[in-house]
């Protein structure tokens, strides 16, 4: 995720002009179109900036902007909307790939796809994208008898992963190709079109949209995508730990009365997601629901933009409703008619995971009783400036049937988060 430096309030309001539409999604916010040239009042974040479009004031995203008068070639996210110098930089180093590398529920999971298909893999053609170090296509050639594994890789890792590929015996089999998977020339097209492409929320990063264009370009009909499927799954949950340290803590810090830095704390907490979270089982208000679903044979790259899922829980014990947690399951079919289904689940259940899962705070918690309803919807918008970035906007409603003085009311809040 980037993190931006938040610049300093200004008095004079700055006029910036409009990159392109967005939406409000909330009463808070402010809708404009491409070419509005809207007055900025305040930068209170990063991401979330107070302006106002004749004479109507709200928040809008600040990736959508640009301030007005600056050169085209001014504005960084135009001329590399994807980042990449960034990303792939950073994964022509290490610290990512140890990381997953170390996840042993990621890894063995591609490995099980591989050992429980390896009579089918025989004389098969394999594309891995975003092979990194090549260790699925090495576990391809060390597990099962494909023809060729074509481990293509962007970042400078690729050098080393020839090295590796060699140093393992597998250059008969394995050729590595360094470039965008969706740029390179294949001198052929492929069986299986395996990746391991999965961001925070599932969809961060954006890398689906390669494997999307590649599957279209290379992947022959017939051909099996590993994922096959995947899941974004959601539920209400309490958080009580994470709020105490980034919210009660104001109350009685070392004895004094810091509650006036709650709002800020608010702000600057519960407007982003925590994608570091890692969430007790015991804290789930409810059974976990499958909100997105991506088949990926038929999602489209366009698809993408906007994807919702509607959701209705329904509350199974009293507890405190602190916010959602996010997290997704991918799903490898098998090469044989019949056989088994792997799954990857990064959820609490499951082996914990690099990923983790993600906590998105509600603005204030709400108390919450068994039978209680949560329902509503979650709306992932791509970034249509930074494309490797989305906004994730939930909108719920609760119906509560207890004798409680919020019984019978509904209330509706609406959470926007970069
Ligand atoms: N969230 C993840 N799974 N990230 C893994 C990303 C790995 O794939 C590589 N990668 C990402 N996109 C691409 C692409 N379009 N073409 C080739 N390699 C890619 C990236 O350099 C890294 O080694």
């Amino acid at each position: 995720m980037q993190t931006e430096k938040v610049e300093e309030e200004d008095d004079a309001p700055e006029e910036y002009v409009a990159l392109c539409d967005f939406t409000a999604s909330g009463s808070e916010q402010l809708s404009f179109i491409t070419g509005d040239k809207l007055l900025v009042h305040n930068k209170s974040s990063a991401d979330w900036w107070w302006a106002e479009l004749q004479g109507v004031i709200g928040y809008v995203p600040a990736s959508y902007l640009r301030l007005d008068g600056a050169e085209e070639g001014d504005d960084a996210s135009l001329e590399d909307p994807w980042q990449d110098d960034e990303y792939f930089g950073s994964y022509g180093t290490l610290r990512l790939h140890l990381e997953m590398l170390s996840d042993r529920s990621r890894t063995e999971t591609y490995r099980q796809v591989i050992v429980s298909n390896s009579a089918s893999l025989r004389d098969k053609v394999v594309m891995d994208l975003g092979c990194g170090t090549g260790i699925i296509s090495m576990f391809c050639a060390q597990l099962a008898k494909p023809s060729m594994v074509y481990a293509v890789e962007a970042s400078s890792m690729a050098e080393h992963t020839r090295q590796l590929v060699k140093q393992n015996g597998c250059e008969e089999v394995v050729t590595v190709l360094q470039g965008r998977a969706e740029e390179l020339e294949l001198p052929e097209q492929v069986d299986i079109l395996v990746s391991e492409w999965m961001g925070n929320c599932l969809l961060f990063e954006f890398m689906v949209e390669s494997v999307l264009l590649a599957r279209d370009r290379w992947l022959r009909d017939g051909g099996v995508m590993w994922p096959s499927s995947a899941a974004l799954a959601l539920v209400p949950c309490q958080a009580d730990s994470y709020y105490t340290e980034t919210m009660a803590f104001w109350e009685r810090p070392y004895g004094l009365d810091f509650t006036p830095l709650q709002p800020l704390a608010q702000q600057e907490f519960f407007t982003k997601p925590k994608f570091s979270h890692l969430i007790d089982p015991e804290d789930c208000l409810c059974a976990p629901c499958d909100v997105i679903c991506l088949n990926m044979y038929t999602v489209q790259v366009r698809d993408l933009e906007e994807m919702t899922g509607e959701f209705q829980f329904c509350v199974e014990k009293p507890g405190i409703f602190h916010g959602f947690t996010a997290w997704f399951t991918v799903q490898f079919e098998s090469l044989e008619m019949g056989g088994a289904t792997v799954e990857l689940n990064t959820g609490p259940n499951s082996d914990p995971t690099h990923w983790k899962q993600t906590l998105f705070m509600l603005d204030r918690p709400i108390q919450v009783y068994a039978g209680d309803s949560i329902h509503g919807n979650i709306v992932l918008r791509r970034n249509p400036v930074w494309r490797r970035h989305m906004t994730v906007a939930l909108h719920w409603t609760i119906n509560s049937n207890t004798d409680d003085s919020q019984a019978n009311i509904s209330l509706h809040y609406t959470s926007i988060f970069i």
